[in-house]
Parts: structure tokens; C-alpha cells; sequence
């Protein structure tokens, strides 16, 4: 089988991207979003139609930048390249979905935490009632479709629900969340944060009442983190 030929900088990326996506699933078992094998990572190739994403049921422990799976935009394996040689993650299709109909969208996350799947299981969008919330996501955090896993279905389902939305996040009925960002690293701040609302506002619901938050507060909160939380150098500005 022959190896694919990129040029210097498509190479450089490749490379990049690969211990990225690597290096990233260790924060989904760091904050807890996964267990066993379950959840995914991927991250587009800059300057190419292509992205990495982890090889299918492999241990977290095992995943390593030579080991990850690189892809064109249909979610075909790049045959003869390192990692080739396995199934690719079973959301693959999925995160190819999303890349060719969102081009802003440089890293796709799929997780199984606990709060953010038991909202999905009831299928109940997570109301913006904290702060946090309004930061990071500018409202509430959808729910998307029951989709069946391995084709077209979830990644339609998450473009439906994410296109022109201000969130990062979906959460799949009955699955759990899927999120998205300007690259692989950005996609996995919103997977912790979803979780991290969807406990928040778990537990406070199970207290009493929610106070909902004015939607010009929600404007303001969102464009102020968006604009101005962090550094100028941030990749999201
Ligand atoms: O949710 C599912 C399957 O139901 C998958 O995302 C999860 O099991 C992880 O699968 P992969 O190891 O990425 O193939």
C-alpha cells in the first residue's frame, strides 16, 4: 500500500493535529466526561480536507498521536498513513457530517457525562439560569434528535441544531452531548462546561425554582466572555 504524499506545511499540520487530539482525550477521563472507551475527540487539519479523530474501543491509556486515524471530509480512512490500519471512532461519519457543512468548525467532541446524558435522556434542553451558562454558551444548551449511530444521522442532527445557535453544544436525545469549537481544544472546554452546567442546573432544579436570567443579561454576559474573558491571543477571539 502506498503512503500518501502531503506537502511540508500539510505534513506539519497533519503532525500537529494528531498529538492535539491525542493529547486531548486525556482532559475527557481528567474531568471525568467518559468511561471505559465511550466518547471521542477530533480536530480539522488546517489548510486541508481532512481531520484526526481516535481509533474505535481503544483504551485512553493506549491512545498515542501515532495511533490516532486520519480522514477525508467523508470520514474515509487516509489509507497507508499511521493508525490506518484500525476502525476509525463509530461517531466518525458523524464528525465528517459536521466539518463539511460547518467550515468554521475546527474540533468535534463527543462525551457520555452523567448530567448532560440524563438531560438528554428526558430530552429537556438545559435552561440558561447561571452565568456561566450565559458565558460560554449564550443561552440555553439544545437538545438534537434521537439520531441512529454509525451514518449521516447524529452529524445531520447536530448541523440542524447548532447551525446559526449560539451554543457549543448539543445534547443528542437519548445519547448525550456532542459539541463543537474553532478547534479540538475549544470543542473540549464546551464538553466540560456542558457538564458542569448540566449538574449545576441539575441540582439547583431538585432545590426549588429556577430564576431565569433576562435575555439582555445573557447578551451582555456573552459578549463580554466572548470578547473579552482571557487573552487577545486566545483562539476563539
Ligand atoms: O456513543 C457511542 C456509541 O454508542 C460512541 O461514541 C462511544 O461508544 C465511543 O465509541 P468509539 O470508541 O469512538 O468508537
Amino acid at each position: 500500500m502506498t503512503t500518501p504524499e502531503f506537502d511540508a506545511d500539510v505534513t506539519a499540520a497533519i503532525e500537529q493535529v494528531r498529538a492535539d487530539v491525542a493529547r486531548l482525550h486525556g482532559e475527557l477521563t481528567r474531568y471525568g466526561l467518559v468511561v471505559w472507551t465511550g466518547g471521542n475527540v477530533s480536530g480539522r487539519v488546517p489548510g486541508a480536507d481532512l481531520f484526526v479523530i481516535k481509533p474505535s474501543g481503544v483504551s485512553y491509556d493506549d491512545l498515542a498521536p501515532e495511533n490516532m486515524i486520519l480522514c477525508d471530509l467523508d470520514g474515509n480512512v487516509i489509507q497507508g498513513t499511521p493508525g490506518s490500519e484500525r476502525n476509525p471512532s463509530s461517531d466518525t461519519a458523524a464528525h465528517a457530517y459536521v466539518y463539511r457543512h460547518m467550515p468554521e468548525v475546527g474540533g468535534v467532541v463527543h462525551t457520555h457525562s452523567t448530567f448532560a446524558v440524563a438531560w438528554a435522556a428526558r430530552g429537556e434542553e438545559i435552561p440558561c439560569v447561571i452565568t456561566g451558562m450565559a458565558d460560554e454558551f449564550g443561552g440555553p444548551i439544545p437538545i438534537g434528535p434521537f439520531a441512529i449511530i454509525g451514518d449521516d444521522s447524529i452529524g445531520r442532527g447536530i448541523v440542524e441544531t447548532l447551525t446559526g445557535h449560539r451554543s457549543r453544544a448539543v445534547l443528542m436525545q437519548n445519547h448525550g452531548p456532542f459539541t463543537i469549537g474553532v478547534n479540538a481544544k475549544d470543542a473540549v472546554k464546551a464538553a466540560v462546561m456542558v457538564e458542569d452546567a448540566a449538574r449545576s442546573v441539575h441540582y439547583a432544579r431538585e432545590a426549588g425554582p429556577l430564576i431565569p436570567i433576562p435575555q439582555e443579561r445573557i447578551d451582555a454576559l456573552y459578549a463580554r466572555y466572548q470578547n473579552v474573558y482571557g487573552q487577545g491571543g486566545d483562539a476563539r477571539r
